[in-house]
């Protein structure tokens, strides 16, 4: 088996007093769309964080496309930061500058291309992404909140990443926006072997793409699996999630 696409080992996370993670070893394989869920706050967020170099835990090993993960290395690591993409809960655009200047700036400042090479390729993201040609000329702040969930996505497929990293992507989003977002990422999988880590609330929209689910409860990841799997787990925290998210039990047969 390839080394894994992200390696977690022994990370532990402090702010002030709090233990956020103790100890929590994850591994996303190559080629794998994971969800990683849990109760709000128990610190899905900051574990994605860590991974994109954002933030460090205080104590062990976070390794992304087999590159040990440090903030310097991340952002000075041009090769790190070309091969992945990312997907921010609230899309996280620069409110002065047009949605095609937003999707260009990876292009010109990661990827070494000329404005007009930029700006053709923000395009054909956009179009991936189902937004209208008109819609790149306006300012994030004249899109609805699906649009600049679109747009974002846009932005983070900018540089054809191999890793893909989504907090909540389908969140704000209307059912068919939301199957819209599902088929656009099994597209992108089967043409280019797309790995993903999304951090979800959202489940059952997100199913159909999954290989498996990490359960993030206890400070650490308690299960992690094929969704079948994952929801016969006996641990409290997991009987209650799979009970409130779908009481019948008829939505998660994978
Ligand atoms: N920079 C920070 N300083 C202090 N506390 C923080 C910081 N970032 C996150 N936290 C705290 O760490 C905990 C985990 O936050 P995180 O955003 O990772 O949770 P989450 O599981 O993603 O939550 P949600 O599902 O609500 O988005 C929360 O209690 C949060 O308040």
């Amino acid at each position: 088996m390839s080394a894994p696409a992200v390696r977690l080992r022994g990370v532990s996370t402090r702010f002030g007093e709090r233990v956020i993670h103790h100890q929590l070893d994850l591994d996303v394989q190559q080629g794998e769309v994971l969800a990683l869920v849990g109760a709000s706050g128990c610190g899905k967020t900051t574990l994605l964080r860590h991974m994109i170099g954002l933030t460090q835990p205080a104590a062990g090993v976070v390794e992304v496309l087999g590159v040990r993960v440090s903030p310097e290395q991340f952002l000075a690591q041009r090769g790190l930061r070309q091969r992945c993409g990312v997907l921010f809960q609230s899309g996280a655009l620069f409110s002065a500058l047009s949605v095609l200047e937003n999707v260009a700036l990876p292009l010109l400042e990661r990827g070494g291309l000329g404005r007009a090479d930029a700006a053709h390729i923000a395009r054909c993201k956009l179009a991936q992404v189902g937004l209208a040609a008109e819609d790149g000329d306006k300012l994030p702040a004249q899109l609805s909140g699906g649009m600049i969930k679109r747009a974002a996505l846009a932005r983070a497929l900018a540089l054809d990443p191999e890793l893909l990293f989504l907090d909540e992507p389908t969140a704000g989003l209307d059912p068919l926006g939301a199957q819209a977002f599902v088929a656009l990422i099994a597209e992108l999988r089967a043409l280019h072997g797309l790995t993903a880590v999304m951090v979800t609330h959202e489940l059952e929209r997100v199913a159909p793409l999954l290989d498996r689910v990490a359960v993030l409860a206890d400070r650490r990841v308690v299960a992690i699996g094929p969704l079948a799997a994952v929801r016969r787990a006996d641990h409290p925290f997991i009987q209650a999630y799979f009970a409130a998210h779908d009481p019948q039990g008829e939505n998660h047969g994978k």
